[in-house]
């Protein structure tokens, strides 16, 4: 597995131990502006970390002065290269499978058996807010200035902000006064709404305690841990009736698991956590 990480070039994977790994965006000369390198690598990266069972929490964060300052802009014109004599519907097309592509590349994050936790700091702008809207938990330093950039750069949100930011947040008055006036708000404003869960004085601070709350997560059952994350994504795509079936059909085979027994008798006796085998 380390081999595939290590073959990534804007992406840095560091196992931390204890089954947490530390995923970084990491091109801090650009702020960790989002090419289509970087973005390829982002879903790889999250693809593999799905199958990996030494891994059981990710940390994501940026390398740098700042979290991710978005769309690479320099590269933007891949949007509207020239297409040579292709008429609207092919150059249509075209456009259709790249959005596509860079979608599903975040979807990557959404659908990680793992929990992801992202600790942002400094600028998160644009595809910033989108990439961590397909995370699990968000915490940032108070010093965070974020962004819903892209009516600023003439365009509707289309790699996952707009659709996921509703299933985040339940103001939405709010959701469509930062979408629609692009502004910077700030990380406690992003606590008030529930945007973010947390908010640190520094960046050590938000990175120890974000590692001692991945280190317990994965210190507990992996069954129980990623059967929660299935089962939450599911409820929150689903109607209540849907999600009970599903979960009740999910744990049909889940409850049958070693670490069903083992967790229950050390929380029985009040003693931590056993270890549990890899899955
Ligand atoms: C299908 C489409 C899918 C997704 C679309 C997503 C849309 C978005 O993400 S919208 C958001 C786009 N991003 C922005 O609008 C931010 C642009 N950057 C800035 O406004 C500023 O750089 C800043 C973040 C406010 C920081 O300003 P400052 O502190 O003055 O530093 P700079 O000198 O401007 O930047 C340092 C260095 O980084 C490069 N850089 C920063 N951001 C980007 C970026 N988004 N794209 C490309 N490059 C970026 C900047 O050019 C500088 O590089 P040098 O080589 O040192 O010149």
């Amino acid at each position: 597995m380390q081999k595939q990480y290590d073959s990534l070039k804007l992406i840095k994977v560091e196992n931390l131990g204890d089954f947490v790994y530390k995923v970084s965006l990491n091109r801090p000369s650009k702020f960790n502006a989002l090419n289509m390198e970087i973005w390829k690598e982002i879903g790889d990266c999250f693809q593999w970390i799905d199958e990996d069972s030494d891994c059981r929490v990710v940390i994501l964060q940026g390398e740098g002065k700042h979290f991710c300052s978005g769309l690479d802009l320099g590269g933007v014109s891949f949007l509207n290269e020239d297409d040579g004599d292709k008429d609207s519907a092919r150059k249509g097309r075209a456009i259709l499978k790249t959005i596509k592509f860079m979608q599903k590349q975040f979807t990557y994050i959404d659908e990680c058996s793992k929990p992801v936790i992202v600790a942002m700091h400094g600028y998160c702008l644009g595809a910033a807010i989108d990439i961590s809207t397909a995370c699990d938990v968000r915490v940032s330093t108070k010093d965070a200035i974020l962004s819903v950039k892209e009516v600023d750069i003439g365009m509707a949100a289309d790699v996952g902000t707009l659709n996921r930011l509703p299933k985040v947040v339940g103001n939405h008055s709010w959701i469509k006064d930062i979408c629609l006036t692009a502004r910077h708000f700030s990380a406690g404003e992003a606590l008030q709404f529930g945007l973010l869960s947390r908010v640190f004085d520094t960046r050590e601070e938000m990175i120890n305690e974000v590692q001692k709350m991945a280190k317990l997560i994965a210190s507990k059952s992996p069954v129980g841990v990623q059967g929660t994350k299935n089962v939450l994504n599911y409820a929150r795509d689903h109607t209540i009736e849907n999600s009970l079936n599903y979960v009740a059909t999910w744990n049909m085979s889940q409850l049958f698991t070693d670490d069903l027994i083992k967790a229950s008798m050390a929380s029985f006796s009040k003693q931590p956590q056993p270890p549990f085998s890899k899955l």
